[in-house]
């Protein structure tokens, strides 16, 4: 193992909170995708990187299971399972969360470890490359881009007290890349002298003595800080934002489950007792497929078996919610509103009419649009067919999708 990298997400982001946020700005989403797993997307994409641990807040392991584990579907959760360590919990202080990450991946033993700030992620494989390049001449290298404003020095009361030549300043970003040994014991050195608040890990490579080389930053590498940070993020990853939403796809999903022994189906998220469930990789809910392959198809995206491949033994008896959920994501990260969904239901029994208003409920909830956009039918198929013969259910949906306009 050559090299880990170590996501620090332990933060509250006070300064970036509004009011109506209940989470900590790395969980919350930019362009439909939380900020933490864009960071943690770059890092899983890159092949030099073999570990990655990500550090949290010791409240937020049902937070991080939430936004990371569904979302991560296809390449990227191979390149998880290869190289996602469980997160550990961070400190009080950044420095305290580096450090609790380091140590978790003493056994790893990697030759150099990237350390970045879950909360810029706008890296790019550029800046890591760069990064790789210079670890191969020194032990300490930090991401930076020269300041480009006029500094000054400022008293208490607001007074300047001289302007600073900024030909020497440059601003710190992470990554900042390290080999392994060395910052772990120059993280371990400050620690253990009570000196906690070091605000990045190069200071911590200079207080030993250390040379830290400078790698050229970026601009966009900024670090999410403020309300207007997040403001700035979600112009910057969804263009389209301000784009009128006139692009009208349509899209249609078709889904079919056998009966098999059992004493409930589970359909448009509710449980409904019969005398038969059905049968299926997943928890076989024929009218969540439906809808799912639905939303996909209007916007173009492949289908559920495109993003959750049924051979894939992590999918087996996973709840439908799931597949939905990423399909409704796939729609705002094209900076899209989903309008309405029509499904229908065949089969001759359960009866569904007493099941609707669940379960137009529960497709509102997971779709994140109002009950009255959400359509439930149900018909029989007067005993013809399979459907007619109680082998099994089928399921049909529509669905309606507007995107910002785009030129052809
Ligand atoms: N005790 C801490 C403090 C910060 N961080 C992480 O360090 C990075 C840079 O910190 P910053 O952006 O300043 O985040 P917060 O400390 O969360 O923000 P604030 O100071 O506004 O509360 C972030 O990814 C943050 O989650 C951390 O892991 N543990
Ligand atoms: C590490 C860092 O991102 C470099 O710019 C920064 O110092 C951490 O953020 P904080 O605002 O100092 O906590």
């Amino acid at each position: 193992m050559t090299c880990a990298a170590i996501i620090v997400a332990a933060g509250s982001g006070s300064r970036a909170r509004r009011a109506s946020d209940t989470v900590a700005k790395q969980y919350l989403e930019i362009g439909g995708k939380a900020v933490l797993l864009r960071t943690l997307e770059q890092f899983l994409a890159n092949e030099k990187i073999d570990r990655i641990q990500v550090v949290i807040g010791s409240q937020d392991n049902d937070l991080y299971n939430e936004a990371i584990a569904p979302t991560l579907t296809g390449q990227l959760a191979e390149q998880a399972k290869a190289k996602l360590l469980p997160p550990v919990h961070g400190g009080d202080t950044r420095q305290i969360s580096v450090l609790n990450g380091l140590k978790a991946i003493k056994t790893e033993n990697p030759k150099h470890v990237l350390i970045h700030d879950a909360a810029r992620p706008f890296i790019t494989d550029a800046i890591l490359a760069r990064c790789f390049e210079s670890l191969k001449e020194h032990k300490a290298c930090l991401v930076a881009t020269p300041v480009t404003d006029t500094i000054k020095k400022v008293d208490a009361k607001g007074a300047i007290l001289e302007t600073i030549d900024r030909t020497t300043l440059w601003s710190a970003q992470t990554p900042q890349a390290f080999d392994y040994a060395f910052i772990l014991n120059a993280h371990e050195k400050a620690f253990n002298q009570t000196l906690h608040a070091f605000t990045d890990d190069a200071s911590v490579a200079e207080w030993v003595g250390e040379p830290v080389h400078i790698v050229e930053g970026s601009p966009s590498n900024r670090k999410l800080t403020s309300q207007e940070d997040l403001t700035m993020a979600e112009t910057m990853i969804t263009p389209t934002a301000s784009r009128p939403l006139t692009d009208i796809r349509v899209g249609t999903g078709y889904d079919v489950h056998a009966f098999d022994e059992g004493d409930a189906v589970i359909i448009g998220g509710v449980s409904i007792p019969h005398t038969h469930k059905l049968k299926g990789h997943s928890d076989a809910d024929v009218g969540l497929h439906a809808i799912t392959d639905a939303i996909l198809g209007a916007i173009a995206d492949g289908d559920i078996g495109t993003h959750f491949p049924p051979s894939d033994p992590q999918w087996k008896g996973a709840a439908s919610d799931l597949f939905l959920k990423d399909a409704v994501r796939r729609v705002k990260e094209r900076g899209g509103k989903l309008s309405n969904i029509d499904m229908t239901i065949i089969c001759e029994a359960p009866k569904i009419g007493p099941h609707r208003p669940d379960m137009r409920t529960a497709i509102a909830q997971l779709c994140q649009i109002s009950i009255d956009r959400i359509s439930v039918k149900a018909t029989t198929s007067e005993r013809l067919g399979f459907t007619g013969r109680k082998e099994g259910i089928a399921a049909l949906a529509t669905a309606t999708v507007r995107l910002p306009e785009q030129e052809d």
